[in-house]
């Protein structure tokens, strides 16, 4: 399978890292990018073609992943439009609707909707994906081919949920990482240099989030478990409960999804999915 890349920026660095970590050819792979240190950087790391427009190459790819930001993803389809015959289109744009990237590709509608993050760059992403009415199985199996080689795959049937898991799981990395630069901080206000400091904050985090991932027991008996009566994780806990942590987080993900709504609707216009 060909791949292209329209965009070759952050997310499209991590996507074809893990896709060429999983065995797919660079050869196989096609990034049209408007900048030609996006190209260089991406053709020396990963070893894929690449084109500063859209041309043959990128039109002979079964799938294209349009990886612009939203704000550019009208202007970047221009010349796709009435170029399409066969290929997959897949946008992993936030906010941006199936119904609006249609128009914009002059009515095709082989475009599958989803929502990356960039753990993918080591196979350890999550994406959830909607389909356009018009997408067969066929279209979806391959969609599902290109994000499962690089995490596990969500299929969402209702597109407003869109919104909500590019709030959750797409931004989602940025949360966890901002909590591990919390959590180094305070290392270093106890005077840890700051390698030891990243070592006791990445790997309680990794641990902590394996163990979720192979336990049975939900996360609050695992954060029980932890927390000893009248012990220091109660303090912490406490202390975050004072400072209204849980429900800061709850609202920055509603934060987040409404930005998604936002720009599909000043992006795009078509009406709103059913929620
Ligand atoms: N970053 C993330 O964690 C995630 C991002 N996404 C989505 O991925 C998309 C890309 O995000 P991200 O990678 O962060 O953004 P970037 O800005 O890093 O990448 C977009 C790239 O596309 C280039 N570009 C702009 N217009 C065109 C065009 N007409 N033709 C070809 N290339 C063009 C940009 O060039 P220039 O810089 O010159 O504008 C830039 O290099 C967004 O829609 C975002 O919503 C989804 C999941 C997670
Ligand atoms: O911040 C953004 O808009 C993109 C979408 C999800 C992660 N990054």
């Amino acid at each position: 399978m060909k791949i292209g890349f329209l965009g070759g920026g952050n997310m499209a660095a991590a996507l074809i890292g893990g896709l060429v970590d999983k065995g797919f050819s660079g050869e196989a792979i096609e990034v049209v990018d408007l900048l030609a240190e996006n190209r260089e950087r991406l053709a020396a790391r990963f070893g894929v073609r690449t084109a500063a427009t859209v041309g043959d190459g990128l039109l002979a790819c079964e799938v294209i992943v349009l990886a612009v930001k939203p704000q550019q993803m009208r202007a970047a389809l221009a010349p796709l439009a009435g170029c399409l015959q066969q290929q997959l289109v897949v946008s992993i744009a936030a906010g941006l609707r199936v119904a609006d990237l249609e128009r914009w590709l002059g009515g095709y509608r082989r475009v599958v909707r989803c929502m990356p993050n960039t753990p993918a760059l080591i196979g350890a992403g999550v994406t959830g994906l909607y389909a356009g009415a018009a997408v067969d199985e066929a279209g979806r199996a391959a969609a599902d081919r290109v994000l499962a080689a690089v995490g596990s795959t969500l299929w969402i049937s209702d597109e407003a949920q869109m919104d909500a898991v590019t709030a959750l799981s797409g931004s989602g990395p940025a949360y966890v990482f901002h909590f591990i630069e919390a959590l180094q901080a305070a290392g270093r206000d106890f005077g840890f240099d700051e390698a030891s400091a990243r070592q006791l904050a990445v790997d309680t985090v990794l641990g902590a989030a394996r163990l979720a991932a192979a336990s049975p027991e939900p996360a609050s008996v695992l954060r029980e478990r932890v927390t000893s009566r009248g012990g220091t994780t109660a303090a912490a806990l406490d202390s975050l409960a004072a400072a209204g942590w849980h429900d800061a987080l709850v609202a920055a993900v509603h934060a987040a999804a409404a930005r998604g709504r936002e720009l599909g609707e000043q992006l795009g216009g078509s009406a709103a999915p059913e929620a």
